[in-house]
């Protein structure tokens, strides 16, 4: 199986040429306590559209947290989140999908006595503009050929009948990809989306990430450091709530203070 990496510069820059808007995500000033703890302090962030991140970090380092406030699960204590422009810091979850906002989680949404294609559609009708409509006796040919169509982003097209509950762990996270794809999304983030994957499985993840749609960017939050380094342009380290260094892959790899706090002295 072949693997693509990403060209860090020219892929961005003629993203950015084809979109020509401001950053896609733009964190100013975030923190977060529960308490007197702070998960989050201080964040900024911008990532471009079309822009392939890690955020990268020990356990409790606050990624989580940091995507939660990015969805509006979390309000941020202080600062704002902006997406493509727009202050969306005080707006509700579903108002930051409406506006092309996506996420997987790290554990399971999915309808397991359904398809693999029957999930993906629903997940389409979900986002789709009609999805009150209580009068639909019928299947929305529109939305099952861009169900087809994501079926095989994913590369689930040979099993696309089978029920859920029958798929292997790692082809549920494939069609996990595929739901946080429907509805045309101009942000994605994906939370630990290689973790309880085998190797072979892991390979398939990053020809799945390294193909999306160029105008397609997202953060990837990633204890596999192979899986992070290879499938993003740019890289934010996290320390204890804050954002300690931010680079491309290959410098971020050789980085000693990222050695010594990540790498070298394990992320448990
Ligand atoms: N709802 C919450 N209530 C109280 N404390 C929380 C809550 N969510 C997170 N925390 C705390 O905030 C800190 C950051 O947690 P967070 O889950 O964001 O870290 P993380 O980097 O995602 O860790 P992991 O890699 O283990 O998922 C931790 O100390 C955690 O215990």
């Amino acid at each position: 199986m072949s693997v693509t990496a990403i060209d860090p510069t020219r892929s961005v820059s003629d993203r950015l040429e084809a979109t020509g808007t401001s950053n896609a995500l733009e964190l100013r000033g975030v923190s977060k306590y529960f308490g007197a703890l702070a998960a989050l302090q201080d964040i900024t962030l911008s990532v471009r559209p079309g822009e392939r991140r890690a955020v990268l970090g020990s356990n409790g380092a606050g990624k989580t947290t940091l995507f939660n406030c990015i969805t509006g699960d979390f309000l941020p204590t202080h600062g704002s989140v902006r997406f493509f422009g727009e202050d969306v810091t005080e707006f509700a979850a579903h108002e930051r999908i409406r506006r092309g906002l996506r996420r997987t989680y790290q554990i399971s949404l999915l309808f397991t006595g359904l398809s693999v294609l029957d999930n993906i559609y629903l997940a389409c009708c979900g986002v789709s503009r009609n999805r009150f409509s209580f009068l639909r006796p019928r299947r929305n040919d529109a939305l099952m050929a861009t169900a087809e169509d994501l079926v095989r982003v994913v590369h689930l097209e040979d099993i696309k009948n089978t029920k859920v509950s029958a798929l292997a762990y790692g082809q549920q996270r494939q069609l996990e990809i595929a739901m946080a794809l429907s509805g045309a999304p101009r942000f994605i983030l994906f939370d630990e989306p290689a973790a309880g994957l085998s190797p072979t499985e892991r390979s398939e993840l990053i020809e799945i990430l390294t193909g999306l749609p160029g105008h397609m960017g997202y953060i990837i939050i990633e204890h596999d450091m192979d899986v992070a380094l290879r499938v993003s342009e740019q890289v934010s380290m996290m320390h204890n709530g804050r954002i300690f260094k931010e680079g491309k892959p290959a410098e971020i790899e050789e980085d000693p203070e990222v050695q010594a706090l990540y790498l070298g002295g394990g992320h448990d």
